[in-house]
């Protein structure tokens, strides 16, 4: 079981209860200059609430070291990952394939808020626990086959705060921005066709950080 609890984070606690349902949850212009658009939505959870989520997604979720097979090797990440769904997708990523468990409660509830905030639907979850600043994600797009094209994917964050970046896969322009506790960015359009993504490492986050990419698959269950 992973220990690491909200109040030894440090994160603020702010009193104020965000009128989560007013004001289009404060989204902001895309921060994409073409090709793709990509909203920072800032941080849609009070923290308080932010850390309760946060604590039940580190006792509830069934967190598992990832494996991925590169150059024909198998190989097991430090960061661990979690697969959840409407059914038991068959999902493919880093050659190796994946069923997605049934939603939990607060997953549920997540994937609730984020779909009112955003106007999108989601089939599926793939979460991700980085311990510490020493694991993060290397450049790349969440192109898969398997992913509806074009389609929205909502990432809630919560824990320590991490630079995220986007590098334009021709111009190779960067744009950076910092993803809060209880945060939600969406990405949409044509940014996994034009534009990678990472969570850069850094060496002074000591502090554990969960991300929920919401994505919607399209059909293909297991017998
Ligand atoms: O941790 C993050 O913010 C991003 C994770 C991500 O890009 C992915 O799971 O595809
Ligand atoms: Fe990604």
């Amino acid at each position: 079981m992973i220990t690491y609890r909200a109040d030894i984070l440090g994160v603020n606690i702010k009193n104020e209860r965000m009128d989560l349902f007013d004001n289009h949850f404060g989204k902001s212009k895309n921060l994409l200059p073409k090709d793709g658009t990509v909203n920072y939505y800032g941080v849609i959870f009070p923290a308080q609430e932010a850390n309760r989520y946060f604590n039940a997604l580190l006792d509830s979720i069934a967190w598992r070291n990832d494996e991925a097979v590169i150059f024909g090797k198998k190989i097991m990440t430090k960061r661990k990952v979690a697969w959840y769904g409407d059914k038991p997708f068959e999902y493919t990523y880093s050659n190796v394939t994946k069923n997605a468990l049934p939603w939990t409660g607060e997953l549920l509830q997540l994937k609730d808020v984020i779909e009112k905030a955003t106007g999108e639907t989601f089939n599926s979850c793939l979460l991700n626990l980085y311990h510490s600043g020493e694991e993060g994600m290397a450049w790349h797009s969440d192109g898969e086959k398997d992913l509806k094209k074009d389609g929205a994917i909502g990432s809630l964050s919560f824990g320590a705060e991490r630079k995220f970046a986007f590098k334009h896969k021709e111009t190779k322009e960067v744009i950076s921005l910092v993803l809060g506790h209880g945060s939600l960015l969406v990405m949409k359009d044509k940014t996994q066709t034009h534009w990678l993504h990472r969570l850069p490492p850094s060496k002074l986050i000591r502090r554990p950080r969960v991300n929920l990419t919401f994505r919607t698959i399209e059909l293909r269950l297991v017998d």
